[in-house]
């Protein structure tokens, strides 16, 4: 499915539960009313829903401090979920350990720290290929069609290589698990323009391969570009989503938050 051919409503809608029960029906994960937080007494996320069906790409954009890559870390374990729910493929996942969840299939690209530098390229994969012990040449074959300048830099020590390299080799590491759902925390944090348009392709890439994709954002404008379904979360809620293109257009997500978001 290609962002051109999600289907098109007048415009973004103020996110409502029905509406979100109506959707996350066949969802291949859901969140339902996530709060959660990193201090006691502190909720970061405050009542958060969020689904995604099989082979979409979905953006979260939002402003600084919303609570996005929270949203990311309370699907893969990371935050401590004080009620609501994660279901992934109809399993209860909520605040099940990120080991455990990448054998379910779920695969996780931090935002920062997310190669071993002291490991060459291959090696970096090898850790992914962990977890699906005897796939490691399989799966290397399927994240070399994806970035073929990892394939001819194996031996390379991944602490020398640029940020966008790197990045690269996180989302390879990752995709090594055989995710069938991938969380990008802002993948394209700290890149150069050129470099930030190389990884959209990637993760568009990545999703026309087969794998969904969730993806948190501080490039609002592009990502909204590339995903199927967006989200604009603030303060730890959902406040606007509809289809990339929706929400790109929607004169109050402009107003609210498109305008300075576009510039930074
Ligand atoms: N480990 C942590 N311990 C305590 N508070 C944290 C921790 N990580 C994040 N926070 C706080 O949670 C809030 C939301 O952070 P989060 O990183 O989820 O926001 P975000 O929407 O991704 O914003 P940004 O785009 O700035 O990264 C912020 O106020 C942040 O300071």
């Amino acid at each position: 499915m290609s962002a051109d051919e999600a289907p098109v409503q007048s415009k973004a809608a103020v996110t409502d539960r029905s509406a979100h029960l109506e959707g996350a029906k066949d969802a291949v994960l859901r969140c339902d009313e996530l709060i959660a937080g990193y201090l006691p007494g502190v909720n970061i996320l405050n009542g958060s829903d969020l689904y995604v069906k099989d082979g979409e790409l979905i953006g979260i954009i939002g402003p600084n401090g919303a609570g996005k890559s929270t949203l990311l870390k309370a699907m893969f374990g990371l935050v401590t979920i004080r009620s609501g729910t994660v279901v992934l493929k109809g399993e209860d996942i909520t605040n099940m350990k990120a080991h455990s969840l990448v054998s379910r299939g779920v695969g996780y690209v931090p935002q920062t720290n997310n190669v071993f530098p002291s490991l060459t390229i291959e090696e970096n994969l090898e850790m992914g290929a962990f977890q699906v012990p005897g796939k490691f040449k399989e799966r290397f074959e399927f994240v070399a069609e994806l970035f073929p300048a990892l394939k001819e830099r194996r031996k390379q020590r991944a602490g020398s290589l640029s940020g966008g390299e790197r990045q690269m080799v996180a989302m390879a590491r990752a995709l090594m698990t055989e995710p069938s759902v991938l969380l990008l925390d802002e993948p394209s944090a700290g890149l150069s323009p050129k470099l930030q348009d190389l990884v959209f392709i990637q993760a568009q890439q990545i999703n026309k391969a087969g794998v969904t994709v969730i993806m948190v954002e501080q490039n609002a404008r592009r990502c909204l570009q590339i995903c199927h379904r967006g989200y604009v979360l603030d303060q730890g809620r959902n406040a606007y989503t509809g289809t990339g293109r929706q929400l790109a257009n929607d004169p109050k997500v402009i107003e609210l938050y498109l305008g300075t978001l576009a510039k930074a």
